[in-house]
Parts: C-alpha cells; structure tokens; sequence
C-alpha cells in the first residue's frame, strides 16, 4: 500500500499520482487534502508519515508546491527518510543509498511526465543494502 498526500499546491500533481498507480493496479491510499482549497501541507506530511512508519503503508509519496516544506516536515518524523526529488538519477539513488521511505514533489515545479518516470523509480528501485549505506542511514537515524 502506497500513501499519498499534498497541499493544495500539490493536489493537481497527486491526481495525476493517483490516476497512474491506478492504472499500474497499485493499492493507495489517499490522506488528502481533497481539493484545491489552501491548507497547510505540516497536516498532510504528518499523515502520510505516520501510515509508513506504523506500517499501514510501505512508502508514502507527498506533493506540494516546491515539494520543499512537505519534505522538511516529513523528515521531523522518526523513521522517515523523505527524498525530495525533480530528476530521474536522484530518484533511483535515494532508493539505493538512503532506503528513502517517502518522496516528495513539487507540484509547481515538474510536468506531470517527469513526475511518473521519478514516482515508478521511486517505487521500484530497491536498497542497495551494501553495508556503507547501511551505516550511514544508521548515523542519520533520530
Ligand atoms: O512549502 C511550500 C514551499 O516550500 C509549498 O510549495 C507550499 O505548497 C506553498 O508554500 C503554498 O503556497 P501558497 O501561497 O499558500 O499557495
């Protein structure tokens, strides 16, 4: 099960998300918000952080404008390693280096395409599971 949410920045983006793990036949599960109304993303990081860490959810996926506030929230969650990402190289190294558990993108800031190709690097790179990056995550643990 995937965990998704976004601000209102980030809800165009997360549609488009959700409309392509639904056609992959990937579970998810939506944690808001629901429109475009403004809201604050804090509110959104914390639910989706919350369903990884507990184990409702593998991974969580978070959207807002820039993807930059949603993130730094979604790293004051002990056991989230959130990767903030715009590019493809980036997407698959945080999952082989830093095991990264939630991604983050801005709503504002990628197309659509981009945002797919670095969402299925994200969900289907493995950890690398050498043990530098296992010590290094370890150092990095809260
Ligand atoms: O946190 C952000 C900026 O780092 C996000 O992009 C938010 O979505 C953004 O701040 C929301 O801005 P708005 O002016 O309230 O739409």
């Amino acid at each position: 099960m995937i965990a998704i949410g976004s601000d209102h920045g980030g809800y165009a983006l997360k549609q488009e998300v959700i409309k392509y793990l639904e056609t992959k036949g990937l579970p998810y599960k939506d944690y808001g918000c629901y429109d475009t109304s403004s809201c604050d993303y804090p509110d959104y990081a914390k639910a989706v952080c919350e369903a990884v860490v507990n184990e409702t959810c593998e991974k969580g996926i978070l959207i807002c404008g820039t993807g930059i506030g949603i993130s730094m929230a979604a790293n004051k969650v002990q056991g989230i390693r959130c990767a903030l990402c715009h590019d493809c190289f980036s997407a698959k190294a945080t999952r082989e280096h830093n095991d990264a558990n939630v991604l983050a993108l801005g709503g504002r800031i990628v197309g659509g395409e981009l945002a797919l190709m670095i969402v299925d690097l994200f969900l289907h790179t493995p950890f690398s599971d050498e043990d530098r990056h296992k010590r290094r995550i370890e150092k990095i643990e809260l």
